[in-house]
């Protein structure tokens, strides 16, 4: 086998025998067809194809042989790897994984003591040759009601303290008694209970880690047997029992979202949604191997949970994983910090671009190689790392950039960055930790961070391109350049083909406006009509309404009479002394048009709001309510737009004196 190259996930199904107390011999609802080459299997017309299908006739040994042999022989080359059963209640997890009861005849052993007597065989004929010094131990615990138990300890049924079990007692294994030892303390204190489908049900998810350990790597290999999905009205359990089954379920829901997500290659997977998925966070990840064993029933009446183990089945061989050898102390990081990957991901994401490369030659030799030793951290990091295909292509496009990029918080520069069409000052050192960068921005953040010469206050443009450079560095790097001048030369740019900066953000068409539209389309109105009303603003609706009506009345007055604004009504006419002299200047040049020449204006105005205002922006208009607004925009799409405002006067919707008051309301006069 060995040098064989083995899939880093394998599905295999295996049939379970008739269970006798059902009583009735009935035909199986699986099938296994000859052209399915023991790949293949057929439940109700729904074809399957797995690595391995195994019917009820095969046995322990052969089982083992195809499906755990490889993996036992990839754990002894340093490789993390998984063996786990699951499948509906009854149908022989435990039995194949060689939980139940330790058996005494040889043929109905299971994987368990199948692959420690292997692994125990392999180290010792090592050790006789003096090849190797390699230490085999193991682990056994249970997961039982969302509890981790550590079955090999003094107090088996206290749940451990440590999340992930690390502090568990691990038995060294050197001798088949030691095995035997392990075997039968683990499975006697085991959580055991007889349901409708079961004699012996197991109640718990049982995790056995046997670790083999040199002077080069450290590898696991987990054997894992899941307690049986079930639905808890069929086993008749009530009480605890019942709330054994919940939390059962639970477990598996929550490997199956794991199995799901790594499959979907999504960087954050819910290891902590249960404990079974914590306590095998570190071998489910993309550096293992993975065999799944999907325990079926041939029984009728338990077809829908046959299919959708099945399905569970389907949905694994979707799994990527890409396995690799891992050194003991690397794995030991890999193991302690597996979110590392992500923010060194994360991180690496934040500052390079698409093209970053591409412009980023001039960074200095020297700088490239103070940062290489850095750059080999991350290389590294990452590859110790257990990563989804889709990270691991992420994380290769990014480190194909690494030679001329800037690393995050690492690199002092002192020439000149094109890569993102800024300079850097050679004797201006890079901020400081990324932690400064994702604090809440404040006013402080967009304050100039200059050094040296940059401290003094600039010109106006300067100044200018100072608040936008923290910004730019936030969005760029995930490590601050203090006193970035963002110019580039025109060549630089010719070259490039990148605009400078700080062109884009000039050019940049100033965003619209936040208010409302028809917040802007009232101040614009308000704007026009203050041209020649008096500033009323802050004022009450009902009191700017009763003032603009007054001051048009002074200003129909003021045109029948005199060419100057007469005083019909006192506070029209005192307001706008209390207005800036300047105010005054400004607005004198347009002020006091004649009176029909505002009303136009305003007509005109006016008529353009109706034709453009939608149903909030005509409800907004003093004497329109919802129902008229509607009837407003019914007649409008009828004729295409208003052509004055006697045509809108002129529309069946105003009733009584629905038209005057809306027009004494908006100042129209008609
Ligand atoms: N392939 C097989 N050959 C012979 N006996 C089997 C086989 N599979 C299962 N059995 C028998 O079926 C019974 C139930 O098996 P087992 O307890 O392993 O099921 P399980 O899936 O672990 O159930 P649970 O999830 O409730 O613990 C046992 O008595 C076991 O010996």
């Amino acid at each position: 086998m060995e040098g064989e190259k083995l899939s880093a996930v394998r599905i295999a199904v295996r049939e379970a025998p008739f269970r006798q107390f059902l009583g009735r011999r009935e035909p199986s609802i699986v099938e296994f067809p000859p052209w399915g080459d023991g790949k293949s299997l057929v439940v109700e017309q729904n074809e399957f194809h797995f690595d391995h299908a195994f019917p009820s006739t095969v046995g322990q040994d052969e089982m083992y042989q195809t499906l755990i042999l490889p993996l036992v022989e990839k754990f002894l080359q340093g490789y993390q790897c998984t063996a786990l059963a699951y499948g509906q209640t009854g149908t022989g997890k435990s039995y194949s994984m060689g939980m139940a009861s330790p058996d005494k005849k040889p043929e109905h052993l299971g994987v368990l003591p199948r692959c420690l007597g292997d692994i125990l065989d392999h180290v010792s004929a090592k050790q006789e040759n003096q090849e190797d010094t390699t230490q085999v131990y193991a682990s056994f615990i249970e997961i039982y009601n969302e509890k981790a138990y550590d079955l090999l300890g003094s107090q088996p049924h206290v749940p451990t303290v440590a999340s992930r079990c690390q502090s568990c007692t691990c038995l060294p294994l050197s001798s088949q008694k030691d095995l035997q030892t392990l075997l039968q303390l683990g499975t006697r204190n085991r959580r055991v209970r007889p349901t409708n489908l079961n004699a012996s049900s197991s109640r718990s998810h049982a995790v056995v880690t046997i670790h083999a350990r040199n002077s080069t790597f450290h590898s696991r290999m987990n054997v894992v047997d899941l307690a049986g999905s079930e639905g808890v009205r069929r086993t008749g359990n009530e009480g605890v029992a019942r709330q054994e089954g919940v939390n059962i379920n639970l477990g598996l829901l929550s490997i199956n979202k794991v199995v799901m997500s790594m499959a979907a290659g999504h960087s954050v997977i819910p290891y902590r949604d249960s404990v079974l998925t914590t306590v095998l966070q570190e071998s489910l990840t993309a550096q293992s191997f993975l065999t799944f064993l999907a325990c079926i029933s041939p029984h009728r009446c338990d077809l829908s949970e046959t299919l959708s183990t099945l399905r569970f089945g389907t949905s694994a061989k979707k799994l990527r994983l890409a396995p690799m050898q891992v050194a003991r102390q690397k794995q030991s990081l890999a193991a302690r910090t597996p979110h590392t990957f992500r923010q060194v991901l994360s991180s690496s994401t934040a500052i390079k671009r698409p093209g970053a490369n591409q412009n980023s030659h001039s960074v200095s030799n020297m700088h490239i190689e103070s940062a290489k030793p850095l750059a080999n951290i991350l290389q590294r990091t990452r590859s110790e790392l257990g990563m989804t295909p889709k990270a691991k292509k992420r994380a290769r496009e990014l480190l194909q950039l690494e030679d001329t990029t800037l690393e995050p918080s690492t690199i002092v520069m002192s020439d000149t960055l094109v890569g993102f069409n800024g300079e850097i000052n050679g004797d201006q050192q890079l901020m400081p930790p990324p932690e400064m960068e994702y604090r809440q921005a404040s006013s402080q953040d967009f304050t100039p961070v200059c050094n040296s010469k940059q401290d003094e206050p600039e010109k106006s443009s300067t100044i200018h391109q100072s608040v936008i450079s923290p910004t730019v560095r936030c969005q760029l790097f995930n490590t601050s350049i203090s006193s970035i001048s963002l110019g580039a030369s025109r060549i630089q740019q010719d070259i490039s083909g990148i605009q400078p900066i700080e062109e884009i953000l000039e050019q940049r068409p100033q965003p619209p406006c936040p208010l409302r539209r028809s917040v802007r389309l009232a101040s614009t109105l308000r704007q026009e009509t203050s041209d020649a009303i008096p500033n009323i603003t802050n004022l009450r609706r009902s009191r700017r309404l009763a003032e603009i009506r007054e001051h048009v009345a002074s200003v129909v007055v003021n045109t029948k009479s005199e060419p100057t604004v007469i005083a019909v009504n006192p506070r029209a006419v005192v307001r706008p002394q209390q207005n800036t002299r300047q105010r005054e200047t400004a607005h004198s040049r347009k002020l006091n048009p004649s009176a029909d020449e505002w009303l136009a204006n305003h007509h005109k105005y006016f008529l353009d709001l109706l034709n453009s205002g939608n149903l909030k922006e005509l409800q907004k208009m003093p004497g329109i309510g919802p129902k008229t607004a509607f009837s407003l925009t019914l007649h409008r799409s009828h004729l295409g737009c208003f052509q004055d405002l006697d045509q809108v006067k002129g529309l069946p919707i105003w009733r009584g004196t629905s038209w005057d008051r809306f027009s004494q309301a908006n100042c129209l006069h008609i």
